[in-house]
């Protein structure tokens, strides 16, 4: 692309008006997306307005440290916190790396064990009281640990930690979902959208999301994959296994998109674990 010919005077006066009126570079990276801009050339205009704009940078932001496995010597296997764990497949964009031998089947057991009970119990306060809205979007069944709230559940998260090179206390309480057949998690960011009026509140407790591992504690007889969309990529739902992914910003331009298919038959269930830029409180 040559250089300085990005905007118009007219866009040019929007983007300055919009910055003097305290909106922030990423607010209007937004607006400008929704109108059907693309992140490179949404860029690239924010970067010609620089000396108009004092103050603002839009420079990229320096990286940052990011959760993720040390991948630097190619491991076939890495030992985390005493398990073997296997690496079966890596992609840099997204950043994706699917690991083998991740979980016990007796973990796998346990956790689904212990989770069961709480389902069973949350499902019924649902239908009696009417309350939490019918999600559309995801028709599984969910509940929540606490961190370190039993054995199992503790030794995973040690284990989490130590592969993925991420404090503990960075992570939140472990998710499990069931999916039934045809219930699946239509494809979605795990982020908090910037745009949204509640993420301020949401990120008061660590910050924003960084990365997502998936852990698989059952495998459906059919379907149940976890989709990255952007980039056509279908991980299989085996049993102690799992997918991790991450995302530097809370950005589309990560390829973060990712979705459950449908379970067609048998029943799927993972345990999510995601972990913040800081302490999860
Ligand atoms: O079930 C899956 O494969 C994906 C789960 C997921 O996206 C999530 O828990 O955020
Ligand atoms: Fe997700």
């Amino acid at each position: 692309m040559s250089g300085g010919q990005t905007i118009s005077p007219e866009l040019r006066a929007w983007m300055v008006a919009q910055l003097a009126a305290g909106h922030s570079v990423s607010a209007l990276k937004q607006s400008m997306r929704d109108a059907g801009w693309h992140d490179d050339v949404a860029d690239a205009a924010l970067s010609e307005l620089g000396p108009l704009a004092p103050g603002v940078t839009t420079a990229p932001a320096p990286p940052r440290e990011m959760p993720g496995p040390d991948l630097s010597a190619a491991p076939l296997e890495i030992d985390a916190d005493g398990r073997k764990v296997t690496v079966l497949q890596t992609m840099k964009n997204p950043r994706v790396v699917v690991f083998g031998n991740l979980l016990s089947d007796d973990e796998c057991e346990g956790l689904i064990a212990a989770a069961r009970e709480r389902l069973a119990r949350s499902l019924t306060v649902e239908t009696r009281t009417g309350g939490e809205v019918l999600n559309i979007d995801r028709t599984s069944d969910g509940m929540f640990f606490e961190r370190g709230e039993n054995a199992i559940v503790a030794r995973l998260e040690s284990r989490i930690a130590s592969l993925l090179k991420w404090p503990i206390e960075f992570g939140e309480g472990l998710q499990i979902l069931r999916y039934s057949p045809g219930a699946q998690y239509r494809p979605h960011y795990d982020y908090f959208d910037p745009g949204e009026p509640g993420t301020p509140t949401i990120l008061r407790r660590g910050g924003q999301r960084v990365a997502t591992l998936v852990m698989y504690l059952q495998s459906p007889e059919q379907g149940g994959a976890t989709t990255f969309p952007d980039v056509g990529l279908e991980v299989a739902p085996v049993r102690g296994t799992g997918v991790f992914f991450s995302y530097d910003r809370p950005d589309p331009a990560t390829k973060s998109l990712h979705g459950g298919a449908p379970v067609l038959s048998g029943e799927k269930w993972v345990a999510t674990k995601w972990l913040r830029e800081r302490e999860f409180t």
